[in-house]
């Protein structure tokens, strides 16, 4: 390779991998509500990227920051390689913060047309939009008596007028039903394949389902941030189900061992078994100290947590510092 070409490359590779959102010590107080305390992310392109919180953890002012809507007291913020509010970021940022606003005696097709034309955006615009969120059959009737989940799509279609680089959603499967959940979940997944999305939600289910990577704010600070798999890995100990016979004899082993002394026996009468959480990947321990005491291991079963329960132990595990 010569050394342009090597040059050349550098510079594609710093280009690939520059973050779409970078936040560095990033503050926000109303009053003397700390809504944002120095929070530090970054979200890498292509990415389905989760903000999430309880109530009141930051979430919203968060996005509201990024489009410029709200000034941080401190720290840096960049968005698509700019500062907030910058035109030419915001030309190719999609947004959808809170409840969508459109004309409610107006078509869907119409408010779209309005808003793609306000943006000198070609009319054919409206038509890609209403086709990837699925609304062309119903493009043409009032929005007033659209569904939520319907005007949750219009709001994502609006935001995708323009073909954006990154859509940011905030709450965007808030109030829908578990059908509307669904929908909106793979229509974010088939976007995630042209655009970088960073979404808020509360709903961890959700996010676990649908994000790649998350950020956990808990009274506006940063309390995880990581891939969702790592996340859930990391986040302490796991549950464990045993079946074995004697099952007292089993109960005992696992009782005398300090590690293990919160082992309860189900009241389930029918399938009776122990179940305990383990600290550690300490199962072949386990395992080895019932065989050796003469217990028949029958089956171990490993239930992952799921993010709720890690992001639970996170909020809490913070929240008791204070
Ligand atoms: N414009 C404002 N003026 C005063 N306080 C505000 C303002 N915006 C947000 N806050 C406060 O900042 C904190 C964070 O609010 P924010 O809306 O960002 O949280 P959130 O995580 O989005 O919550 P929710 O899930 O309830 O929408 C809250 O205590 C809220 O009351």
């Amino acid at each position: 390779m010569t050394i342009s070409q090597e040059v050349a490359s550098g510079i594609e590779s710093a280009v690939a991998v520059a973050p779409v959102v970078e936040l560095e010590d990033v503050t926000k107080a109303f009053g003397t509500v700390q809504a944002v305390r120095g929070v530090t992310l970054s979200v890498a392109p292509g990415q389905v990227y989760g903000v999430l919180g309880p109530n009141g953890a930051g979430k919203t002012t968060l996005l509201r920051i990024l489009l410029g809507l709200v000034r941080s007291d401190r720290g840096r913020v960049r968005v698509l390689g700019r500062a907030p509010a910058d035109p030419v970021a915001l030309r190719d940022i999609g947004a959808l913060i809170e409840s969508p606003a459109f004309v409610p005696h107006l078509s869907g097709r119409v408010n779209l047309r309005v808003l793609a034309r306000a943006r000198g955006l070609p009319a054919t615009e409206v038509g890609r939009v209403l086709r990837i969120v699925d609304l062309e059959n119903a493009a043409d009737r009032r929005v007033t008596g659209y569904s939520l989940g319907m005007r949750q799509r219009l709001g994502v279609a609006a935001a995708l007028l323009g073909d954006p680089s990154l859509l940011i959603l905030d709450e965007p499967t808030n109030g829908l039903d578990p059908e509307g959940m669904a929908a909106m979940r793979t229509l974010i997944r088939d976007l995630s394949r042209v655009s970088t999305v960073l979404l808020s939600s509360h709903l961890l289910g959700e996010v676990q389902q649908v994000c790649d990577r998350v950020v956990v704010l808990d009274r506006g600070r940063v309390v995880a941030e990581d891939s969702v798999s790592a996340l859930l890995a990391q986040s302490g100990s796991m549950r464990v189900a045993v079946w074995g016979r004697p099952l007292d004899v089993a109960e005992t082993v696992l009782k005398s061992h300090p590690a293990w002394s919160g082992a309860i026996r189900t009241e389930d009468a029918e399938d009776p078994h122990l179940r305990l959480e383990l600290d550690q990947d300490d199962i072949p321990a386990l395992v080895r100290a019932l065989v050796e005491a003469g217990v028949d291991v029958q089956e171990v079963r490993r239930e992952h947590r799921s993010l709720e329960e890690a992001f639970f132990a996170l909020t809490t595990d913070a929240g008791s510092g204070e």
